[in-house]
């Protein structure tokens, strides 16, 4: 029997939509594994009256085909389902782990990215890998077709979620289908100079990196309160704040000393929006860890 925690996540960070992904400290699941005849799923913990236990509809069910490595599993939710926090990631990406080490698959870290991104196509229509690398390899991660790039740091944040649900796959139906020339180059600069502050653990070039002038406009429209908290963020000392994945979570990174005023306020932005939340005080963190 395997026993593994992975963390949440948030991908997009703003400027880099489908690419970029940071592991978080905290929350996480914790997902263990143990060989058997056919595979079987229990999940306990937050949300989990609202995830599927058929391994045809469970993100591990298509880790667990694709390494051809039948189990009992039980997953312990400690990452809100329909958060954008990359719930649905943090579970393939421990059975991945857990799995591959339980049949002795000898894949490494970065070989196990597509295979726990295979989860996410079952939930979202789309094998999109942002999530699932930094839950697997940790901290700051850029995933290409070409394979993830990750770097360590402990930049810290703060991650609003709101208590509203909102689904990955409905919120990529208003990604837009083309985008400026004028706003490509905006893009560019930013994901360029955010990926420079990952490097230097800098919140500040982070934040200023964070800017996304093509998605993240559209998945804030879904957020009750979203501009109201954001401006709420920066006024708290916030040096950069956007939508964490496919959303309702906000994310903003700081200064550490700032993290608890910056928390605070998004929590009582959102009140004022009539809508209740809580904030993890976080930072960039570790991936998946064997207990
Ligand atoms: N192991 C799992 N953990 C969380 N959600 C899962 C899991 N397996 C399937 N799902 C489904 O995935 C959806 C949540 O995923 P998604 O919309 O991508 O949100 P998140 O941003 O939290 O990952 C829900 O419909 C949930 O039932
Ligand atoms: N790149 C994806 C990320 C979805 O993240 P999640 O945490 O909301 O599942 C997207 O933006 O659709």
């Amino acid at each position: 029997m395997i026993t593994v925690r992975a963390p949440a996540t948030s991908a997009n960070l703003g400027s880099g939509f489908d690419t970029f992904g940071a592991a978080l400290a905290r929350p996480a699941d914790v997902v263990t594994v143990e060989k058997a005849e056919t595979t079987s799923i229990e999940v306990t913990g937050v949300g989990a009256q609202y995830i599927p236990e058929d391994p045809e509809k469970n993100t591990v069910g298509a880790v667990v085909e694709a390494l051809d490595a039948p189990a009992e599993i039980h997953i312990d939710k400690g990452v809100r389902p329909a958060s954008g926090l990359g719930s649905s990631a943090a579970s393939a990406a421990a059975a991945a782990v857990g799995l591959n080490e339980l049949y002795d698959r000898g894949h490494s870290r970065e070989e196990l990215v597509p295979i726990a991104a295979k989860g996410e196509a079952v939930v979202s229509g789309v094998a999109h890998a942002d999530n699932v690398a930094p839950a697997i390899v940790g901290g700051f991660t850029v995933t290409t077709p070409t394979g993830t790039h990750g770097v360590d740091t402990g930049v810290p944040l703060v991650a609003c979620l709101p208590d509203v649900a909102v689904s990955t796959r409905d919120a990529r139906r208003v990604v837009p289908e083309t985008a400026s020339m004028e706003d490509v180059v905006e893009t560019v600069g930013n994901a360029a100079t955010l990926t420079i502050g990952m490097c230097r653990s800098d919140p500040a070039l982070v934040g200023e990196g964070m800017d996304d002038p093509v998605v993240t406009p559209e998945r804030a429209r879904l957020i009750t309160g979203y501009d109201d908290v954001r401006e709420a963020a920066f006024e708290a000392g916030a040096a950069g704040v956007t939508v964490s994945g496919a959303g309702p979570t906000v994310l903003a990174v700081c200064e550490e000393p700032r993290r608890r005023h910056i928390a605070a306020a998004m929590v009582d932005a959102f009140a004022n929006a009539g809508v209740e939340s809580r904030a993890y005080q976080t930072r960039i963190g570790r991936g998946a860890t064997v207990l």
